[in-house]
């Protein structure tokens, strides 16, 4: 289990995004973690992998203290090092370059040119690369389909169904509401600096309909004068 009691995070005094926010999530699982934008899914995240410091909270994962060596973590945006090449960036998490060209056969990346002429995509293919190079019991990937196509988004999806077939919990963030129902186990949404609910996939379509008729149902009038 990873279990997050009572977080509360902040930016600055008046601005405390999550706020005695508790949660279990069960191991060997696909989680994914929705919300509106600014409803806090990145800061939560950062907070696991320790990137921002809670102002009060518990995180322990099989109920030790949780920290940086349990996850591999892909942020939203993917900042490299200047003027090195894909295969040098892939060193620094796997020493087999035979192992390296193996797993470069589904991205079929340039791994020998220099990553500032890669493209958005390719560049997110290669940190997510850099992801599966580490062998960590957590994976928690924040957006990881922006950018790719839809080729790649596949193959990324047949990838984290074999690793979670392999015992690896993975958190997952995503706007694109079908691609967490068709991959994750659980969903939970963020809201008001709370995890609101937290379901399986197929009552999480339920009860996502019903706010789909909802903002609807609020916003056909305002929509209906403007057209
Ligand atoms: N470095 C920062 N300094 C101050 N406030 C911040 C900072 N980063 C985020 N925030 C604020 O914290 C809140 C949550 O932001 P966060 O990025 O965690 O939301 P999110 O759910 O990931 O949003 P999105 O869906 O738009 O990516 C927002 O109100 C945002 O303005």
């Amino acid at each position: 289990m990873i279990s997050i009691q009572q977080l509360s995070v902040s930016y600055s005094e008046d601005k405390k995004v999550l706020d005695d926010l508790s949660i279990d999530l069960p191991l060997k699982k696909i989680h994914g973690l929705v919300g509106l934008n600014g409803s806090g899914k990145t800061t939560f995240i950062k907070t696991l992998f320790g990137l921002h410091k809670a102002d009060q909270g518990v995180l322990c994962y099989n109920e030790k203290k949780l920290t940086k060596k349990d996850i591999a973590y892909l942020p939203t945006e993917n900042y490299f090092y200047n003027n090195i090449t894909g295969n040098e960036y892939l060193g620094l998490f796997q020493d087999d370059i035979k192992e390296i060209n193996l797993w470069n056969e589904l991205f079929q990346l340039p791994l020998n040119e220099l990553i500032d002429g890669y493209s958005t995509g390719m560049k997110k293919k290669l940190a997510i690369s850099g992801i599966l190079h580490q062998d960590k019991p957590i994976m928690i990937l924040d957006e990881p389909f922006n950018g790719l196509d839809l080729e790649s988004s596949r193959i990324i999806r047949m990838i984290l169904l074999k690793l979670k077939e392999q015992g690896k919990t993975i958190i997952i963030t995503s706007h694109i509401l079908e691609t967490l129902t068709s991959l994750c186990d659980y969903i939970h949404q963020l809201d008001n600096k709370k995890i609101l609910v937290s379901k399986s996939k197929d009552e999480f379509e339920e009860f996502q309909k019903a706010i789909h008729q909802r903002i609807e149902k609020e916003n056909s009038q305002i929509i209906n004068k403007l057209f």
